[in-house]
């Protein structure tokens, strides 16, 4: 089995492809909807949020209030790292335990659909395909005001909060460029699907690799016994 990194940046469009590949039956994780559930009410993370941000963080019933969150966090990138530095680790965490669940189900491959996969710098080496869902910055501005109802200053806060979408360009094996409409996605989606299936997995490479190395071994082995003998 292999990972595929799936980026972007906010609203360039990761969900709508998301759901097309889980239409062509692929196995995806999505680290939003974990991002949500490690915060729920009686997890360490959303107490650790209350010790850190105040009670006044949350609505009436005890959930995380994330319109007041996203307000703080992204006018300061302190907060924002601190926010970070308690969500991150359940989040991984929680990546982990079901990319092994779809090891065990046999899937050729997984995708992990991570915001920030290229701004943490690190986690792109567990990956054996990056694909950035990219869309030019001015349809992601107006796409984000309007899915959100945000201001533009709001929008542009959220923007500064990540890595420039155009100096991800570079970065990615794959890009879909998701600036047109849908059903050209579409039809982009489907090729980079095509290119996945046909691609071979780190395990079968993996486990040839040791193959090789245990039959050289082996040979040593029986080659250094006859010399003594
Ligand atoms: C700040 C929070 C409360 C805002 O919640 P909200 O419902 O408004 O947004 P949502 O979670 O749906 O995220 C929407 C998009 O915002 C961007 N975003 C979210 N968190 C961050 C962050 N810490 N830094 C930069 N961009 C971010 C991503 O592009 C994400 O896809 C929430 O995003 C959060 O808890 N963030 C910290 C966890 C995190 O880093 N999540 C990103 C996936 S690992
Ligand atoms: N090709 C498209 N044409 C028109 N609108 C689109 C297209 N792709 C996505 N959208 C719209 O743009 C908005 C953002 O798309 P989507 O939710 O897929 O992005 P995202 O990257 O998952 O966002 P986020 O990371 O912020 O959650 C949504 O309202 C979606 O309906």
């Amino acid at each position: 089995m292999f990972l595929v990194g799936l980026s972007g940046g906010i609203a360039s469009g990761k969900s709508t492809v998301v759901s097309i590949l889980r239409g062509l039956g692929c196995a995806v994780i999505d680290a939003d909807v974990i991002a949500r559930q490690v915060v729920q009410v009686g997890t360490p993370a959303h107490s650790q949020i209350i010790f850190h941000f105040g009670e006044e963080v949350l609505l009436k019933n005890g959930e995380l209030d994330r319109e007041k969150i996203g307000a703080i966090v992204f006018s300061n990138p302190e907060k924002r790292a601190l926010l970070n530095s308690i969500t991150h680790p359940p989040i991984r965490r929680a990546m982990l335990r079901q990319t092994l669940c779809y090891f065990f189900l046999g899937y050729k491959y997984v995708i992990l659909d991570i915001p920030l996969l290229f701004e943490s710098g690190t986690m792109t080496r567990y990956m054996k395909h990056t694909v950035l869902v990219y869309c030019d910055p001015q349809t992601q501005v107006e796409r984000l005001i309007r899915r959100s109802g945000l201001s533009r200053e709001d929008v542009q806060k959220r923007l500064a909060a990540q890595l420039p979408i155009d100096s991800k360009l570079p970065l990615a094996d794959h890009v879909i460029d998701n600036s047109g409409d849908r059903e050209s996605t579409r039809r982009q989606v489907l090729q980079l699907h095509h290119r996945l299936q046909s691609s071979l997995g780190y395990l079968p490479t993996r486990i040839a690799a040791l193959t090789v190395g245990a039959g050289l071994v082996v040979l040593m082995w029986s080659l250094i016994r006859r010399l003594w003998q």
